[in-house]
């Protein structure tokens, strides 16, 4: 089968190529929101730079999409909840611009700080005019960095070697690990008043909207200047404008704006807020960069497979794959025989992990998404997956947990699902023994030694003589193959339960038969 890709912003030829020896790609830049919205419907994978928009309606009306590729870092111009709610991955190539987003600050920087721009342009101009555009040095100044992931570490680096002190600022880097890299780490408070430069390098999410606005430029050093090389509304623009008319705030440098392309920017056309359209990572290495990472995670994920930068879906790290993914697959398993079993509309699902599983930190949020998958993907008209599965359970008000236990049954990884419905509770637990063999080794408290795959009867009965033969009796009378047998009980001559692995479906009618018959509480057919 050939996959279809459109590719809606401009993308480095070295990706488009990587992408045609799998799939057809159109290439359409420029499109508006209702026209995208009107081919979309075509395409398995869409890939964008920050130029399109992916709304909510254009993830609506791609109903074959299964994967958005940015070829960049920034994935604010993607409604990531409607990515999510359709079980689109999204996916971004956050590494492969940073260098070049890092020197585009380093570039801003020393322009501002040497009036580079506005001295080119008064020359150009046919001017000579020295004396006003004296600078000032990066030598011992205090430079204050917002957000200290890739490009904002990298800058550190860059600017240690101009003998600046760099401050930092960013909620989720330890002062420890700060320090190691040279930053000394303080509040955003502290930081505004001690900086002389400050740049920011976060995500432009709900913290950071308008993080430098007209009260937080109030407490900062007079003569300070500011760069914005990540995304517009990190800084409030009008705010800006007017700080540097003011003469507070002694210059800007600003890549990024609020519109893109800017309207009515109040920061355009100030001599000295220098500002470049969206540059950063604007380099032929970066671009063909992040084309290649792009393409070859959208080839991946088409085809099945994993991508490396899955924004909307738990990330694995590479050494817990070979664990994670069989208990994935039998959380899944485990999920499905469960809606087929349990009486009642189902209200929350319980994880627990136990043994080895339980130091599995963050990672077990993928086995709990393949296990609510399994759980709801039978009753569910729309495809649920990994992605929209932790979305699909709490729309439909499923409460789902996760708890780690040292307790495993004497296995070393216990994987036990509970769920609790309007009428009644069904506890199973399954591990992956040695090998890889995944088995449910307890429904409902009694003790088994099932693999969980293929047409299954499950029944409740009186444990006494006889049951057990006239059910076989029935199914050899529908030529209906038995294919293994368990059975469990906890008191001889009480409730009893009778696990029959058979070849192929059970009719319905076969089933109610079995359910007539005397000493049978309950039975039910599944298929795993
Ligand atoms: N101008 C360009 O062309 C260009 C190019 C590449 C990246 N970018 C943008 O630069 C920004 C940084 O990119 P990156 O690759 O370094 O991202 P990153 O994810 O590696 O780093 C972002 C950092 O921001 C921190 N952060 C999150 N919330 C914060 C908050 N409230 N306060 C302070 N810090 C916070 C995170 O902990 C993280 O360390 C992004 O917005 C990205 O889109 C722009
Ligand atoms: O987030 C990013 O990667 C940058 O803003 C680059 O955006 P671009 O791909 O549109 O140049």
């Amino acid at each position: 089968m050939t996959y279809t890709i459109l590719v809606s912003d401009e993308l480095a030829e070295e990706g488009i190529e990587i992408l045609r020896e799998h799939a057809m790609v159109d290439v359409n830049t420029g499109l508006s929101e209702d026209e995208l919205v009107a081919t979309i419907e075509n395409y398995d994978a869409l890939l964008v730079r920050s130029g399109t928009q992916v709304t909510e309606r254009v993830i609506e009306a791609g109903k074959r999409l299964r994967f958005i590729g940015r070829a960049g870092a920034g994935v604010d111009n993607i409604d990531m909840n409607a990515a999510t709610r359709r079980g689109v991955i999204v996916a971004n190539a956050p590494e492969g611009n940073t260098l070049a987003a890092t020197e585009h600050t380093m570039a801003m920087m020393q322009s501002l700080c040497r009036n580079i721009p506005q001295a080119n342009a008064s020359m150009q101009a046919g001017e000579w005019k020295r004396s006003k555009f004296m600078g000032v040095e990066l030598n011992e100044k205090i430079l204050g960095i917002v957000g200290l992931g890739r490009i904002g570490r990298e800058v550190a680096k860059r600017a240690s070697s101009f003998n600046m002190h760099i401050i930092g600022y960013d909620p989720f880097i330890s002062p420890d690990k700060a320090a190691e890299m040279g930053i000394e780490s303080m509040s955003l408070e502290a930081l505004f008043t001690k900086a002389d430069i400050i740049t920011v390098h976060t995500p432009l999410i709900k913290e950071t909207r308008h993080i430098i606005n007209e009260k937080s430029i109030a407490t900062m050093k007079d003569g300070v200047r500011i760069i914005n090389c990540a995304r517009g509304g990190i800084i409030d623009e009008a705010a800006l404008a007017a700080a540097v008319k003011s003469g507070k705030v002694a210059g800007a440098a600003i890549d990024v704006f609020e519109e893109e392309p800017p309207k009515d920017s109040p920061l355009i056309g100030i001599p000295n807020i220098i500002v470049t359209p969206h540059l950063g990572a604007s380099t032929v290495e970066a671009q063909k960069n992040v084309a290649i990472s792009i393409a070859k995670q959208c080839l991946e994920v088409l085809g099945g497979g994993d991508a490396k930068y899955v924004v909307n879906a738990p990330i694995i790290p590479s050494e817990q794959h070979e664990i994670i993914e069989p208990y994935a697959t039998l959380g899944e398993r485990i999920g499905r025989l469960m809606i087929q079993i349990v009486d009642g509309r189902v209200q929350k699902l319980e994880m627990i992990y136990g043994g080895d599983l339980a130091a599995l930190g963050q990672s077990t949020k993928l086995i709990t998404h393949m296990a609510i998958k399994g759980l709801l993907d039978p009753i569910l008209r729309f495809p649920v997956n990994m992605v929209n599965a932790a979305y699909i359970a709490k729309d439909r008000g499923i409460a789902v947990s996760e708890t780690t236990t040292g307790e495993s049954a004497g296995y070393k990884n216990l994987l036990t699902m509970k769920v609790t419905t309007d009428s009644s509770e069904l506890v199973i637990a399954g591990s992956v023994l040695y090998k890889g063999g995944a088995r449910i080794v307890s429904i409902a408290g009694y003790t088994m030694d099932m693999v969980p795959e293929g047409a299954v009867i499950i029944s409740r009965h009186l444990d006494r003589p006889g049951v057990i033969g006239r059910a076989s009796t029935i199914l050899g009378e529908h030529q209906i193959n038995i294919a293994g047998m368990q059975v469990g009980r906890f008191q001889p001559g009480e409730e009893a339960i009778m696990v029959l692995n058979v070849d192929g479906d059970v009719p319905e009618e076969v089933m109610e038969a079995i359910r007539g018959m005397p000493g049978i509480y309950s039975a039910k057919f599944a298929r795993i």
